[in-house]
């Protein structure tokens, strides 16, 4: 049986690679195999485009390029690493996806969702999440400017009305698409903040077995 295709996502420091770590821990112990991925990243050829766009100066790119950079990077992820996963029965935790192209580059960015979705479309062979779980967080930008003591990467580094465009994108993908897209307080200790992700994935979960005692 395939295996579930999560993702996770949200702004800058909000705790998604934390949560990924810890939702893969809880998920293998119900006995899961369970993969953990990245974007921009995942693939040999992508974690060079993530080099790619993340260094160097803001105009390195223009909004298409990068915009078509991070699709090429994807398609490329989504064929090496994660369809492989998935169709061998495994769940894959993915740190970020196409929606943060939807939010940082459609919504933020400029260029519009739809024409976003359609350039990542065609390299992605219909290998989209089952779920998607959006992190929400007030002080996301503090605790990302703490842990890369003031020396952001590229687009991490993009003024503050940039960044809650994007928080607003993302509110706004989460209310076209509510049965996909669950929005999760991400403020809490790391370990409440997992409970309320396993939460949003119950239905997903297997059925445990009952054993009678
Ligand atoms: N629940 C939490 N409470 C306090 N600090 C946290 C919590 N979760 C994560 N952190 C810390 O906040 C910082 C950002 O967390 P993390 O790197 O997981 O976020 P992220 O969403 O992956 O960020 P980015 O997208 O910018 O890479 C890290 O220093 C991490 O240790
Ligand atoms: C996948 C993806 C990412 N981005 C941006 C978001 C972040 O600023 C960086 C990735 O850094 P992280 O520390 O690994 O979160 O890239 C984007 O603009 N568009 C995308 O599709």
């Amino acid at each position: 049986m395939r295996g579930s295709f999560i993702t996770l996502e949200g702004g800058e420091g909000v705790g998604k690679s934390t949560q990924a770590r810890a939702l893969a821990e809880a998920l293998r112990a119900l006995g899961l195999e369970v993969v953990t991925t990245r974007e921009p990243g995942g693939s040999e050829g992508a974690e060079m485009i993530r080099a790619l766009l993340l260094g160097g100066p803001e105009e390195r790119w223009t909004a298409e390029a990068e915009a078509l950079l991070f699709a090429a990077a994807r398609a490329d992820h989504v064929a090496k690493t994660i369809r492989p996963a998935l169709e061998r029965g495994a769940w894959v935790l993915c740190d970020r996806f196409l929606d943060s192209s939807l939010a940082y580059q459609g919504g933020a960015g400029g260029l519009g969702t739809d024409r976003v979705r359609a350039i990542n479309l065609f390299g992605l062979g219909g290998t989209l999440p089952d779920r998607t779980l959006v992190l929400a967080l007030s002080d996301g930008a503090e605790r990302a400017r703490a842990r890369d003591n003031d020396a952001p990467d590229r687009i991490g580094g993009r003024p503050a009305d940039y960044h809650d465009a994007v928080a607003a994108a993302f509110r706004g993908l989460a209310g076209e698409e509510p049965e996909r897209i669950r929005c999760i307080d991400a403020h809490g200790a790391p370990e409440a903040v997992t409970e309320r992700l396993m939460t949003a994935l119950a239905d997903l979960l297997p059925a445990q077995q009952i054993t009678p005692g």
